[in-house]
């Protein structure tokens, strides 16, 4: 009796040959450890060979080597199709997390590109909210990925405890890096260089009141933060605030950090960009920024900028990092300059825009913080920090209004995570989004709100303005673990000290000199976006100097 392979035809070795190979590439080697970084790598060397044997065929049609390369053709697609649907196998049936039957949409078991369509718009915070009411506390949001829901989270993946790990979005700089693993708070001075530049807001805000016009909140929010940053990270003011518009480079920032929004679910697609096309359009803007940020560093690492002696970010990183000398330093220096720039500013600008836009929105509370300010230095942080109301209404908005809404993904190690009772497998992506935590009704004593709440339902009573939860109705706190606007433990925010005194100093002056009041047009709220960090829509105040 003849066997099975001598009665095939010899295109059949050639499809068995691209399909043993395609089963062996995801077996053998992608299914094992991480592949983002090598996205573009993979992309080159499977399109390329492909679109070179399709012009081959185009071209030698009828000729001899036509046959050949016809097999390989078929080598090709078997290859193609046995490795996707080895994956897609894999991921929908026999993927840990499909056997521990984590709850999720389908799809999801499959690709994260379902992701980026459906935040295609920059709307994660929303669409990780409808999954929650939709799938509950432990979302399957990806292949390898959990979204969870749960106050405990923060401390299971970033507490004293926790082997997690940050997930592979943070490779986003990739090969210049930061030194976001540092832990130690920031301890040089910036309180004169914060103070001038609350005078310079001030100044812009004054001339706008004297003429009866309203201010443009939002945006001068972004130039008094972003200045700030400059000043305090390079000794280098961007004079935003001064020449009342975007510098350039900051303008090109904020359109390359739009990137952010639609691709932060798949970061390998960022990677394939950054490589096969870095100069085209919003990609070249991320470049450019980078460029003019590394220069910033090294300017200032030339002794260019007068003021030195005060000590700056740069100086701080500098001795922390003990970077000088270093082989890496290029790439460090680069991505700390850039991230000095963001990690401070943008978080920092758009929670002093939500802040506000509630004390406009509940002038009440605007009024309460004013006659704590009439016993009180205006431009002394520790006397600031004393302040109750003020301090509660800080906390409140960073309780709505998180500015990491749904970042911060962490990956488990090899031993995974416990989460409350529920176990995480190894190699998990967890992501843990912020907005829909903090408004969680977990974090209330539901009893008090629901008699006096406007609304009845207690699923929305998370989402009311409640200062006070902060300061006389601590009863209103059920939970105080669900509050990580600056994120937990050894990961947590590097510029926290700053960030609130920076937040202090600006609402303490405008609300001792001003009172204000939305003016129409406002979309702080609707035209909110997430490109890893919150970005609100437009707001503009009328202000009024107070008699
Ligand atoms: C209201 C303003 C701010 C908020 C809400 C905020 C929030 C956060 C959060 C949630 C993280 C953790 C992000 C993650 O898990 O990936 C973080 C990290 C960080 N932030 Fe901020 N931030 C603010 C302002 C600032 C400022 C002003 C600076 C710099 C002066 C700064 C520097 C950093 C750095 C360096 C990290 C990385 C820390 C690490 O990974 O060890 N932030 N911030």
């Amino acid at each position: 009796m003849r066997g099975v392979f001598e009665l095939a035809p010899p295109e059949a070795y050639f499809i068995g040959l691209g399909s043993v190979t395609g089963i062996y590439a995801h077996h053998g080697f992608l299914i094992h450890g991480e592949w983002h970084l090598y996205g573009p790598d993979l992309a080159i060397w499977h399109v390329v060979p492909l679109a070179l044997l399709f012009t081959a065929r185009a071209y030698y049609g009828g000729s001899d080597a036509s046959w050949i390369l016809y097999c390989l053709a078929l080598a090709s697609y078997s290859y193609f199709i046995s490795l996707a649907t080895s994956i897609v196998l894999y991921r929908a049936f026999f993927h840990p997390l499909t056997r521990e039957r984590f709850p999720g949409p389908w799809y999801a078991r499959v690709t994260k590109l379902w992701h980026c369509w459906a935040v295609r718009h920059s709307k994660n915070f929303l669409v990780l909210h409808e999954m929650h009411a939709k799938y509950g506390d432990f979302v399957r949001t990806g292949p390898s990925e959990i979204t969870v829901f749960r106050p405990e989270v923060f401390m299971a993946i970033d507490g004293p405890r926790s082997k997690c790990v940050k997930a592979d979005w943070y490779d986003l700089l990739h090969p210049d890096q930061a030194l976001v693993t540092a832990r130690n708070k920031a301890k040089w001075k910036y309180n004169a260089r914060v103070s001038r530049n609350v005078d310079q807001l001030d100044k812009c805000i004054e001339s706008d009141a004297e003429s009866d016009a309203p201010t443009s909140v939002r945006d001068l929010a972004y130039f008094f933060c972003f200045d700030t940053m400059g000043d305090i990270s390079f000794s280098k003011s961007f004079q935003m605030m001064q020449n009342q518009g975007w510098h350039l480079t900051i303008a090109r920032l904020q359109r390359a950090l739009s990137l952010l929004g639609p691709t932060s679910p798949a970061p390998w697609l960022f990677h394939i960009g950054f490589r096969i096309a870095p100069r085209v359009g919003v990609l070249r803007d991320w470049f450019e920024a980078l460029a003019w940020c590394a220069e910033q560093m090294r300017d200032r690492l030339e002794n260019k900028h007068s003021e030195q002696p005060a000590g700056d970010l740069t100086h701080y990183l500098m001795e922390k990092g003990g970077q000088v000398g270093n082989d890496d330093a290029e790439h460090w220096l680069t991505g700390d300059s850039l991230f000095s720039i963001v990690a401070g500013s943008a978080p920092a600008s758009a929670t002093l825009v939500c802040i506000l836009f509630m004390l406009a929105k509940h002038p009440h509370h605007a009024e309460t913080i004013y006659s704590e300010l009439n016993i009180a230095d205006i431009t002394d942080p520790n006397a600031l920090s004393q302040l109750v109301h003020l301090n509660a209404v800080i906390n409140e908005t960073m309780r709505l209004y998180p500015a990491a809404l749904s970042s911060g993904a962490r990956k488990t190690t090899e031993c995974g995570v416990t989460i409350g009772k529920t176990f995480i497998p190894p190699e998990t992506t967890i992501l843990c989004p912020r907005y829909t935590i903090s408004r969680s009704e977990n974090i209330f004593k539901s009893l008090f709100i629901y008699f006096s709440s406007s609304l009845f339902d207690p699923r929305w009573l998370g989402m009311k303005f409640i200062p006070e939860r902060w300061s006389t109705r601590l009863e209103m706190l059920r939970n105080s673990a669900a509050f990580t606007p600056f994120g937990t433990g050894h990961q947590s925010c590097l510029g926290r000290t700053v960030a609130i005194d920076m937040m202090r100093l600006a609402v303490a002056k405008l609300v001792k000199k001003y009172q204000f009041s939305l003016v129409p047009g406002n979309r702080v709220e609707e035209d909110m976006v997430d490109e890893f960090l919150m970005k609100p829509g437009n707001l503009s105040l009328k202000f009024n100097f107070r008699r």
